[in-house]
């Protein structure tokens, strides 16, 4: 799978007039690529400008030769985004039928969305779900479904801001087997270090900016040091 690049270029945000991301300039070319820093660091702010529900105040952000700001259909299509809070993202009253949602705004055959949720279902070890009414999940099953919606979507990128805060040890494992298997890029928000030990590349990001780039391992060293400072 040809994976576009994702480039910001000097890319400032600011709400309220207070800059939560400064001036940040980077090229993501890797598969797995994690991103980690303290609360209210901008982690979340950086991963959301990918498929573009932050745009940036100044500069740009690109997916591929896509300009976020101008190519918003599109680039959603290519970027999936899974949410730090399942609830915001599961819509339909049942489960089969959420994840068959977004499929339907890819055209595809009925046949064909069916497959492809039972498939993806199948894959999480979360079958037994299916036919559940999605309001009476616990949180750890709603991030299951949530999860499992965006990736039978088939994005080339795919997005997470804090995946795992509330799943069990056994639906952990799940999600890190899930992520060593993607063909597709993953760029994970997490506070849970763990997780990254075999990603590409992991950005550690300090009051609005990206204050280390490199390794799993000297990436959450350096993150550890900056914390106990
Ligand atoms: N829509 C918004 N309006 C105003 N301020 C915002 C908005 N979104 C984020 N912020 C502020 O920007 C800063 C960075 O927020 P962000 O959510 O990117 O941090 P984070 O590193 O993901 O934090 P956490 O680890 O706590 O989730 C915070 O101070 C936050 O309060």
């Amino acid at each position: 799978m040809e994976l576009p690049p994702i480039r910001f270029e000097n890319v400032t945000v600011s709400f309220e007039e207070r800059d939560v991301l400064k001036d940040v300039s980077l090229t993501l070319n890797e598969q797995r690529i994690g991103i980690i820093g303290a609360n209210g660091a901008g982690k979340s702010t950086l991963s959301r400008l990918i498929n573009g529900l932050v745009l940036p105040t100044q500069g740009a952000v690109y997916v591929g030769d896509r300009d976020t700001q101008k190519h918003a259909k599109q680039i959603r299509r290519d970027v999936g985004f899974v949410f730090q809070n399942p609830a915001n993202q599961i819509i339909m009253p049942l489960v089969s039928e959420d994840i068959a949602f977004g499929l339907k705004n890819l055209q595809l055959p009925k046949a064909e969305r069916q497959k492809r949720v039972h498939e993806t279902l199948a894959e999480l070890n979360i079958s037994h779900l299916a036919d559940r009414e999605s309001h009476t999940l616990s949180g750890g099953e709603q991030q299951m479904v949530a999860l499992a919606s965006v990736l039978a979507m088939q994005p080339r990128t795919i997005v997470f801001d804090e995946p795992t805060t509330m799943l069990d040890l056994r639906n952990r494992l799940a999600f890190q087997r899930e992520i060593a298997k993607l063909e597709q890029r993953a760029i994970v928000v997490t506070h849970d270090l763990e997780i990254l030990e075999d990603f590409d590349r992991v950005l550690v990001v300090t009051d609005g900016r990206i204050a280390f780039d490199g390794r799993p391992d000297e990436a959450i060293a350096n993150y550890r040091q900056w914390s106990h400072a």
